[in-house]
């Protein structure tokens, strides 16, 4: 899609025709992730505006994301001016790819340099429990491995933007140094944050045992079904980018029942096999453990901030 088949000057025309002057130019974009939209609780001025106002901005339509950009200000005395995206667009609601990174090309063009996003992930890695808090420094685009679902794919939107963008480099090393002093000058214990590789893969569906177990033996601790398009757009347009992934979950990998011998075992015996069903992971979980960490997210994000304004 071709820059001008995207409506950005209209929705930059409304934002500033709503925005005072000292939010108008935010310094950091913030993606708020499943239940982690209260991130935003902590900003001082906030002016929200509804996607619904904003031409090209789609409709967020999960639990728990609100569909509204939230400005304003984080930090001490003038304070740090930021824009906070509360509820994100994923290709399973059957957003087209544009509309997914859409709200990163504006943040870029309203002078943002550096964008955290967060989101709510399951767990490959035993020793990141539920509640871990992960700072992504790699990932796995599993639907661009296997079809078309790169954002960058066709016309390119700028002629200044490379047609091969490199991705080694696509998680910011200064900005994880921040998050891991955030946890430090917290008074964090250690284990809050940890570091690992994201897997995306499209959902809606929750990974079967058998795709979680590939996952894992493919080098991936968390996966999750967004952040991965917002993270490429936002490099191709130059930003500095910072993933947290909150572990909401494990994911389910159990080992694997013989039903056949359950059964030999039933007719040897004549007692009864079990029927115990598989766990499994609900979204409703997903949105309770959120809540239980947006307070700890919230100050390490503010952290983060503040240590990349100076
Ligand atoms: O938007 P995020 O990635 O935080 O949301 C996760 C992935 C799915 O959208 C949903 C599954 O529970 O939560
Ligand atoms: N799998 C994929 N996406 C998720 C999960 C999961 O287990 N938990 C939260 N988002």
């Amino acid at each position: 899609m071709s820059s001008s088949s995207q409506p950005f000057a209209s929705t930059l025309d409304v934002l500033a025709s709503l925005l005072p002057e000292h939010l108008l130019k935010p310094r950091f974009g913030i993606v708020c992730g499943s239940g982690l939209s209260t991130l935003a609780s902590s900003l001082r001025d906030v002016v929200e505006v509804p996607y619904s106002s904003l031409q090209g901005f789609g409709k967020s339509t999960v639990a728990g994301h609100k569909s509204s950009l939230a400005f304003g200000l984080i930090g001490e005395g003038k304070g740090i001016p930021v824009v906070a995206m509360l509820g994100r667009f994923h290709p399973y609601e059957g957003h087209p790819l544009s509309t997914v990174v859409y709200p990163i090309r504006v943040l870029a063009r309203l002078g943002v340099k550096n964008l955290i996003i967060t989101n709510a992930a399951g767990s490959l890695n035993p020793k990141f429990p539920a509640g871990t808090i992960v700072v992504i420094q790699d990932h796995l685009a599993i639907p661009n491995l296997a079809g078309p679902l790169n954002p960058l794919l066709g016309p390119q939107i700028s002629p200044n933007f490379p047609r091969f963008l490199p991705l080694s480099d696509a998680y910011s090393v200064t900005l994880r140094q921040h998050a891991f002093r955030a946890v430090h000058a917290l008074g964090l214990p250690d284990d809050t944050l940890q570091e690992g590789v994201y897997a995306w893969v499209s959902g809606p569906t929750y990974e079967t045992p058998a795709e979680g177990r590939f996952l894992r033996a493919s080098g991936a601790d968390v996966v999750g079904m967004s952040t991965v398009p917002e993270v490429v757009a936002a490099r191709e347009e130059g930003l500095e980018v910072m993933v947290l992934s909150l572990v909401t979950n494990a994911v389910v990998i159990p080992e694997y029942r013989s039903i056949k011998e359950e059964i030999r075992r039933e007719l040897a015996t004549g007692k009864p096999a079990e029927l115990k069903p598989a766990a499994t992971v609900s979204h409703e979980e997903v949105l309770t453990v959120a809540a239980t960490k947006t307070e700890v997210m919230k100050a390490i994000v503010a952290k983060i901030v503040e240590a990349g304004s100076v």
